[in-house]
Parts: structure tokens; C-alpha cells; sequence
């Protein structure tokens, strides 16, 4: 029997004022496309997949296994942040082996690894240079290499590509597909951009106002006309 990559089992969490209620799995080698507005609840839907929160109510499956009480680094999981996520004072190649070891007892192998990944977001030779000296886009390539080196079944991104300029968005849009193809891992992306779903999605699932609003197949969601919240989504996002 085949499991979904990913289930939320009626999970329950309200945080501030905002009640959150997830009831969804989700297919796996697949790439899934994370939408809503601001505010919706994307991120924390993310960060219950990864173990940054848990659930009140309701269990989290990963791969078909119970990961509600695994903290996230027991989680098969890599997680790209919207702020990157880097430590400012350890160099680039050392903030890329804390993906493979926290301990960071590297082997030449995983060093090798991490040189290769560097080379793969186009930062090949910056192993020694520290977070403060990298733009807002190399940055976001340094945190992409460090997923790419945890090498998870399940890769989860939030914004991945935000800070990056148009032409450098579509490489690492590419590199993305390359390494999914490759790995046939399973992709979550939340993006604001109906560009990104275009070209990356398999699938979408929107969220708005803490609950899943709809999930399915991209062209069901670029077809869907009755949503109002979701014709204001890609009303505002085209008008950016
Ligand atoms: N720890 C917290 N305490 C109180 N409120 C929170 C907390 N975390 C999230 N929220 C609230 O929950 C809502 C959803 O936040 P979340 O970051 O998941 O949204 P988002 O869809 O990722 O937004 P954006 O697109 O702006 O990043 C927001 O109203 C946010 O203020």
C-alpha cells in the first residue's frame, strides 16, 4: 500500500486570535503548491509539517508514520525558510553541514557534498564567506543548499524565491524541477506568485482564513471560477 507523503489528521491549533484547521494529505513526488493570502496561514501550515509547532487536537503522518511527537530534525523533512535561517557568525559551508549533521562531524564525503551543493545554486567557492557578506538572493541559494544536502524525502519551502530578481528565480524554478525529477521527493512551495504554480505546481492547495479553501490539481485551480477568495488572490497577485 502506497502512502500519502503527508496527512493532517483533523489538526487543530489557534494561535493569537486565529483558529487553524487542516484535514488533508497529500500526494507524494509530487510538487504541491501552497497559496492564500497574507496572513491566511501558510507558513504555520508549513511549520506543523516540520515540527516548528504542533498541533492541539489531530496527528500529523509522515510517509504513513506518526510524526506528531518527533521534533523536526527527527522529521523527514527539509525546510527552506522566508528568512533564511542562517547563522550569521559560522560560514557558509558550516551552515550547510549543520543540515547534514548538527553535530557537524562531516566526512570528506558530506564536505564534498556541501561543495557540490554550493555549486548546484551557483555559489560554487563560497564556503568561507560568512551570511552578512551575501546579498538577500545568495542567501536564499545558500538556504536551498542546505536542503539539498539534508537530502529528505519530503522538501518543504516557504517563499523560496522571494528574494530573488526575475532571471535567478526562473534558474532556481529549474534547479527545483531538475533535482525533483532526480529525486522524486516530495515538494511543498508556498508562493504568492501564480507564476510559480504555473510552473511548478502539480498541484495547489489555498488557504484561507486558517483552513484549506481548496486542494487539487492546478489546472482544476487555475479553472476555478465560482472562489471568490481565490479570484482575489490572482486578481491581486496578476496586479502586482
Ligand atoms: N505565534 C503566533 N502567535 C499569534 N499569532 C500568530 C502566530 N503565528 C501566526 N500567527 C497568526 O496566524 C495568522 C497566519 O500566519 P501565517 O504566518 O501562517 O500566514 P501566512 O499565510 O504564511 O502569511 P504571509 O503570506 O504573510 O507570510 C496570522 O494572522 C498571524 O499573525
Amino acid at each position: 500500500m502506497t502512502h500519502a507523503a503527508i496527512c493532517l489528521d483533523h489538526v487543530a491549533l489557534s494561535l493569537g486570535t486565529v483558529d487553524f484547521a487542516f484535514d488533508v494529505e497529500i500526494a507524494s513526488q509530487k510538487i504541491t503548491a501552497v497559496t492564500g493570502a497574507s496572513g491566511s496561514g501558510k507558513s504555520t501550515f508549513l511549520n506543523l509539517i516540520a515540527g516548528f509547532e504542533l498541533p492541539a487536537n489531530g496527528r500529523v503522518l509522515l510517509n504513513g508514520a506518526d510524526a506528531t511527537q518527533l521534533s523536526p530534525g527527527e522529521r523527514p523533512v527539509s525546510l527552506v525558510f522566508q528568512d533564511h535561517n542562517l547563522f550569521a557568525h559560522l560560514d557558509l559551508a558550516t551552515n550547510i553541514g549543520l543540515g547534514i549533521d548538527p553535530a557537524l562531524r562531516l566526512k570528506a564525503a558530506d564536505r564534498a557534498a556541501i561543495t557540490h551543493a554550493l555549486q548546484r545554486v551557483g555559489l560554487g567557492g563560497f564556503e568561507h564567506r560568512k551570511p552578512q557578506s551575501l546579498s538577500g538572493g545568495e542567501k536564499q541559494r545558500a538556504a536551498f543548499a542546505r536542503a539539498l544536502v539534508r537530502d529528505k524525502p519530503v522538501l518543504l519551502l516557504d517563499e523560496p524565491f522571494a528574494a530573488l530578481d526575475p532571471g535567478l528565480r526562473a534558474s532556481m524554478a529549474d534547479l527545483l524541477l531538475t533535482l525533483h525529477r532526480e529525486t522524486g521527493n516530495t515538494v511543498l512551495i508556498v508562493t504568492h506568485d501564480p507564476r510559480d504554480v504555473e510552473r511548478l505546481a502539480d498541484d495547489v492547495i489555498f488557504i484561507d482564513q486558517g483552513k484549506i479553501h481548496l486542494h487539487g490539481t492546478k489546472a482544476a485551480f487555475l479553472q476555478d471560477e465560482k472562489s471568490e477568495a481565490l479570484q482575489s488572490f490572482l486578481g491581486r497577485a496578476q496586479n502586482q
